[in-house]
């Protein structure tokens, strides 16, 4: 059995995650200030979250918050001490749940669950590159099936790089060059030779992933991949752009609007989820500071059942192996041999953590002299059966 690696921290300055504090952060903070006309104690309250994570210690939730007792559940030691000493995927997640705080989210008023990342969202479904994917989706009508299945699975994929947090600081989108491990065969053979299969897609960003996403599902279901398929979603706004269920609303209104096969696309989709085949679900714990070996006895019972768990992006993917230093040859199967069902996970590399990495692989990347890991112009498909 593999050694536990030392959990990610962000207290050096020349790491990804001490990059994300003091360069991604201020520009979030900044950005929500301009996109809403917030009153004063908001904008006050985000200036004093972003002083507080830079230079402060981590302050607990006010005692009345609604989710006051989760957070004291998921409470591993690290309130009061430095923000950049926490781990990084747990502070990084109170990060996103003091944002909601600092601007009234849960709070009765007029702000209430108004999404602060919601304008970005929205702001990328109308961009000629949204028009450009619906309108390919005619040619991928006249591929063949393996060729149809590579197009979209590549494209719920490489729609992960369409994150608009990573966007903050990634240079400008490039070609999207590298896959560093493909096991997506054994995606098709899994669902190809079950009886009656069930996938539950994890989802990350709205925007173009979500829609990918949505247009993957359609094309399981229309093709008999899967049977049914669950869609889980976060409860609320987190890591900037993740999709709540108002996002898949406003995507699926998107595709539908659109013309030739793709609107075809989004009433079957609308049809799927009138009729069950499609369900959306969400839990707390998608919003937790933790690694999914601690999911909750029922979501784990949930996804027990499933064919195949797909997990999307680069979060759910720190989630899964553990936000760790592990070398990157760690064996992927026994990193997640822990989880309830089988399982896939699409990402592109936007952080530091990387396993299941052949060494010739690794030899390769480092040789480039690049911040390979942290980059977005690699991704992996990684399943463990
Ligand atoms: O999960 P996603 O949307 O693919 O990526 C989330 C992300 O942008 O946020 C973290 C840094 O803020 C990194 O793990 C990653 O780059």
């Amino acid at each position: 059995m593999t050694n536990v690696a030392d959990a990610i921290v962000s207290d050096q300055p020349d790491s990804f995650a001490w990059g994300v504090w003091n360069k991604r952060h201020p520009v979030l903070i900044k950005q929500i200030q301009e996109a809403f006309p917030y009153p004063a104690e908001a904008r006050g309250n985000l200036d004093a979250l972003l002083k507080e994570t830079l230079s402060g210690t981590i302050q607990r939730l006010p005692v009345d918050a609604h989710d006051y007792a989760l957070w004291e559940e998921w409470d591993r030691g690290w309130y009061g001490g430095s923000w950049l000493s926490a781990p990084f995927l747990w502070a990084e997640s109170f990060f996103y749940r003091r944002l909601l705080e600092a601007v009234g989210y849960f709070r009765p008023g007029a702000w209430r669950g108004i999404d602060l990342f919601g304008p970005a969202k929205r702001a990328e479904l109308d961009t000629q590159a949204v028009e450009t994917e619906l309108a390919a989706l005619d040619d991928v009508a006249g591929l063949g099936l393996a060729e149809q299945r590579r197009a979209l699975l590549l494209a719920a994929l490489w729609g992960n790089r369409a994150d608009l947090g990573f966007r903050i600081t990634a240079a400008a989108e490039g070609p999207a060059t590298d896959l560093v491990a493909d096991d997506s065969g054994l995606i098709w053979s899994l669902l190809d030779t079950a009886e009656d299969p069930v996938v539950h897609l994890v989802t990350d960003n709205s925007g173009r992933e979500l829609l990918a996403d949505l247009i993957l599902v359609d094309h399981l279901l229309a093709t008999g991949a899967a049977a049914r398929v669950v869609m889980h979603l976060k409860p609320q706004p987190y890591y900037v752009s993740d999709a709540t269920g108002a996002d898949v609303l406003d995507v699926l209104r998107r595709i539908t609007r659109a013309p030739g096969t793709a609107a075809k696309t989004g009433q079957r989709l609308w049809a799927a989820l009138a009729d069950g085949t499609i369900s959306l679900r969400t839990h707390a714990f998608w919003c937790a500071p933790l690694s999914f070996r601690h999911l909750p006895a029922d979501l784990a019972a949930d996804l027990a059942p499933a064919t195949l768990t797909i997990l999307k992006g680069d979060l759910n993917h720190r989630r899964l192996v553990g936000d760790r230093a592990w070398p990157p040859t760690t064996q992927f199967a026994e990193l997640t041999a822990y989880f309830p069902s089988p399982v896939a996970t699409l990402r592109t590399l936007k952080s530091d953590v990387a396993v299941g990495l052949t060494p010739p692989t690794v030899a390769r990347l480092d040789a480039t002299g690049t911040a390979w890991r942290t980059s977005g112009e690699y991704a992996l498909i990684q399943v463990r059966r």
